[in-house]
């Protein structure tokens, strides 16, 4: 058996074309959605995540603004830049790309952001939202790889309902916050939290209908530890240097023997990474949409 494949660029595509019906809707209104993008550093890697906003703003017509600061800033000058940001009417929703440098105190950036242009779902109010709300629509707000992970499943005519989910990594953008969004309601999934300090990991996977591996721990899952027929999302990102070319490649913490065993995979790279960027588009759209209500 080799497993079918959870493709995020394509259900990415297909999100985009939808976001572009709905940015032309909002035009129509006189409403322009902005994006704004804080990169703090000259890490390449956020570089090039950072340029990728920009580019699927472009695509689906959302307009975007680039703030660009030193490593060196200091806590007080980034937290001037997000004022600036909270005030600019051309601002509809904005992230700050992380990691940022240890010398910053994350929690209290993610919490000068204004919660309602705070496009990746990442402020304490709406960390806060996504646990009140476990019944109804989503009405703030979610953190975007969680939320692709979702959709990338449903999109591939898959359903959560009933459905043992163990998820592995306790990262705020992922880990944390897609247990109570995949126990709403709506998705009806049971989740078990797991990370890098759970005494047996294996016997927590090989119990899953459904893993989401996304410790950042290259191979993390093995073939061995997974039920045949599971859905298996990959979305931890590792770098490592080709031994043979010297160039940098994602690893992600999926081993590929998985796919002999696994009903479903996601392809790491190709997989949730694609979705992540498509969802961040949708809470930038969501969010126009119910400012202008
Ligand atoms: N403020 C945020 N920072 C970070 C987030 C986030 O959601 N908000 N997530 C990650 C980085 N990230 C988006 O910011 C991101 C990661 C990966 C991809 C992606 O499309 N990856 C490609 C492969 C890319 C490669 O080869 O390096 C793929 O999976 O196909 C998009 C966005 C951490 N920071």
């Amino acid at each position: 058996m080799t497993a079918q494949i959870l493709n995020g660029t394509a259900a990415a595509a297909t999100i985009k074309a939808e976001l572009t019906v709905r940015v032309a809707a909002l035009a129509e209104r006189g409403i322009v959605p902005g994006l704004a993008t804080v990169l703090v550093g000259a890490d390449p890697g956020s570089q090039w995540y950072v340029a990728g906003k920009h580019r699927d703003c472009a695509e689906v017509g959302i307009a975007s603004i680039k703030r660009e600061l030193p490593e060196s800033v200091t806590q007080e000058e980034l937290e001037a830049v997000l004022a600036e940001l909270n005030a600019d009417p051309d601002c509809t929703g904005y992230i700050v790309q992380l990691p940022l440098p240890k010398h910053i105190d994350t929690d209290r950036i993610l919490e000068c952001i204004d919660p309602d242009k705070d496009a990746d779902g990442l402020h304490p109010t709406n960390l806060g939202r996504l646990v009140l709300n476990a019944n109804s629509e989503i009405s703030s707000p979610l953190p975007c790889t969680p939320r692709g992970v979702i959709e990338l499943v449903e999109r591939n005519g898959l359903s959560w309902a009933g459905k043992h989910v163990v998820v592995v990594g306790r990262g705020v953008t992922v880990g944390r916050p897609i247990g109570p969004l995949l126990t709403r309601r709506e998705f009806n999934a049971t989740v078990t939290l797991t990370h890098t300090g759970t005494t047996d990991l294996g016997a927590e996977l090989r119990r899953a209908d459904v893993i989401v591996a996304a410790a950042g721990v290259a191979g993390i899952v093995r073939a061995e530890d997974v039920k045949p027929g599971a859905i298996v999302l990959d979305v931890g990102v590792s770098r490592t240097t080709d031994p043979e070319t010297g160039k940098s490649r994602v690893v992600g913490d999926v081993d590929p023997s998985v796919a002999a065993v696994a009903a479903w995979v996601s392809p790491n790279p190709g997989g949730v990474g694609p979705m992540t960027r498509a969802l961040l588009l949708k809470n930038v759209v969501e969010m126009a949409e119910r400012a202008s209500a």
